[in-house]
Order: structure tokens, then C-alpha cells, then sequence
């Protein structure tokens, strides 16, 4: 099959200044946004704001990081589940991920770096912390255009307040084979908003549409990020925006690098839907429920283990 034919994502172009004081393009990208959201929980988005020195500073800083020995990587430990070291699972044995959270706050990367480097490494934080920053106003874009497109602007300021960063690291072994093997598997994200950016030219991302067809993400641009709903941000539109199922397949010899930006709800924090958003049409379909519990249900549970859609097990109406 021609690439022609291959299904693609969305694409929405960023790069002219989006500002809610200039109506008709805030608007034009906002209706984007919103369309993608719904159909495909996902879009390609062209956002030259994070500078492309940036990027390459990250990739080498990250090769440094997973070249570490395995038990200095192991001391990035986590109280949330998934949010430390994760790696050396038999299931995906290619895969290998770290977590940096409250990547926007600089004192705690900075910890982060002294256990990984004692000697000190401050490409490391530098790099984490601008990469953090420039992408959470992207975030920042994309819930104020779902929550303007959903009559819903007044809750910005808490959903906002309610919501922490976290950025996630990925290395992606080569199978050493160009039959296809899982990097990891099949999943929706638990977060909000999840911004995805692959530093090297090693593909691997597919996203399933809700036809069940993959699409494989091939970036147009060293501008291009996904942007990705996760099931907190689904569970609090009431559905009206779609967490999609994705996973990343593995081929050839090269590792392959990605970097995410992760806004999730913080610690303690109760998602619940605001009541304009409940109507006959769109009865409740998710039960106010602490996300922090969720992740514990899920990471420690049977669920993670399986495709399905553990929240609505977790707490659907
Ligand atoms: O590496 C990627 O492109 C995808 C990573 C991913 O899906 C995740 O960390 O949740
Ligand atoms: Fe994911």
C-alpha cells in the first residue's frame, strides 16, 4: 500500500503567534484542535517555539542518562506508580523510560541530577527544565481551546492550579530485526494532556484510530509533537474529548529516543466533571475519583497488563 493511502494524523500549525487577543486565528486553531481531539484523541502539532538546539542538547544529555548503570538509574524512585525508573520488564524488554516530576521546579531536577550525576550534570536540568517550560504553554493552548470550545472557560484557573508537570524520558532498544516488535504496549495515557517528541529518526509511535486501524506517526518537521489526551482529561470533558490507544513498535538496530511532557492532575486531586458539561445527551459517564488511587488500582491491578480501559472498571457511572 502507496503512503498516499496510509491513514495520517491531524496536522495543526502552531507556529504564528496563537494569541486570544487575535480572534479569527484563535479561533481557526481552536476549532482544529477541538475536531482532532474528538476523533482522533491526538494530532500532529508544528510548534517551533522549543529552539531545535534545545532538542539536540536533550537527546545527547539523554543518551548520557540511559548509558548510567542500571542501579544509578534505579535510584530515581517514585511514591506514584510509573513515575521513577521504569525498565526490565520481560513483557517489553526494549523499553526503558525515567520520570522528572514538577519538571517546571527547578530545585527538584536539580536533586534528580545530583543522585543521577553526584558530580553534577547541568546540561541535564537545563535542558529538562526549558524543555518543560516551553512545552507546558502548548499544554497551556490546547486545554484553554478545549475549555473555551466547551462553554466551559471559567474552570481554567483551577483545572490549571489542580495539575502538575511531569517530563518522562524514553529509550527504545533496536530488536536487531526488521520484523516489528513491541516497544510498548497498547495503551491510553492516565494524565491530561500528554506532549510526545521523538529526538532521533527512529520511528515507532502508532496511534489506533476508533476504526482500530494504526496509524504509525512519521514527524513532518524537527518542530513536530504529538499532543494526546489522556483519560483524566476524557473522564472531566464527560467524553467529549477521546484518550486513544497507541503503542510504539520496534524495528532494526537503532535505539530509538522520545521526551514527553505529562500534565497530570496533582497528588490528592479529585477529578470531577463540571456539571455544564451533564446534560440528557451526555449523561455522566465517570464517578468523581482521586487520580492518585487510580494509578495505584491500575499499576498494581490486573489492568495494566490488559488493552482495556481501566478507568471505566475504576469508576464508571
Ligand atoms: O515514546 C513514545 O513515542 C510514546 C511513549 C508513550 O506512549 C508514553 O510514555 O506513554
Ligand atoms: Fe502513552
Amino acid at each position: 500500500m502507496g503512503s498516499e493511502s496510509s491513514p495520517k494524523l491531524p496536522v495543526i500549525d502552531f507556529n504564528k503567534r496563537k494569541n486570544p487577543n487575535n480572534d479569527n486565528e484563535w479561533e481557526g486553531v481552536k476549532s482544529q484542535v477541538h475536531k482532532a481531539l474528538q476523533d482522533y484523541g491526538c494530532f500532529e502539532a508544528l510548534f517551533d517555539r522549543v529552539p531545535l538546539e534545545l532538542l539536540k542538547s536533550l537527546f545527547v544529555v539523554l543518551k548520557e542518562l540511559f548509558d548510567l548503570p542500571l542501579q544509578t538509574k534505579q535510584l530515581n524512585v517514585s511514591n506514584t506508580p510509573f513515575h521513577g525508573y521504569v525498565g526490565q520488564y520481560p513483557q517489553v524488554p526494549l523499553y526503558e523510560s525515567l520520570g522528572i516530576n514538577d519538571a517546571c521546579i527547578s530545585h527538584k531536577v536539580e536533586t534528580l541530577e545530583k543522585t543521577l550525576w553526584p558530580q553534577g550534570n547541568p546540561s541535564f536540568s537545563k535542558s529538562i527544565q526549558s524543555f518543560a517550560e516551553q512545552v507546558s504553554e502548548l499544554d497551556e493552548i490546547v486545554r484553554k481551546m478545549i475549555l473555551e470550545s466547551l462553554g466551559v472557560e471559567k474552570y481554567m484557573e483551577e483545572h490549571m492550579s489542580s495539575s502538575s508537570y511531569t517530563v518522562r524520558v524514553m529509550r527504545y532498544e533496536g530488536p536487531q530485526t526488521e520484523e516489528a516488535k513491541l516497544g510498548i504496549t497498547s495503551h491510553t495515557d492516565k494524565n491530561i494532556i500528554t506532549i510526545l517528541h521523538q529526538l532521533n529518526e527512529i520511528q515507532g509511535l502508532e496511534v489506533k484510530t476508533k476504526d482500530g486501524e494504526w496509524i504509525t506517526y512519521h514527524p513532518l518537521s524537527p518542530h513536530s509533537f504529538v499532543v494526546m489526551i489522556g483519560d483524566a482529561f476524557h473522564a472531566w470533558t464527560n467524553g467529549r474529548v477521546y484518550s486513544t490507544f497507541h503503542r510504539v513498535m520496534m524495528r532494526g538496530n537503532e535505539a530509538r529516543y522520545s521526551v514527553g511532557l505529562f500534565s497530570a492532575p496533582k497528588e490528592g486531586h479529585i477529578v470531577k466533571t463540571p456539571e455544564e458539561l451533564v446534560d440528557e445527551q451526555h449523561p455522566l459517564l465517570f464517578k468523581p475519583y482521586n487520580h492518585q488511587e487510580f494509578l495505584k488500582y491500575f499499576y498494581t491491578g490486573l489492568e495494566a497488563q490488559t488493552q482495556k480501559f481501566g478507568l471505566k472498571t475504576f469508576c464508571g457511572v
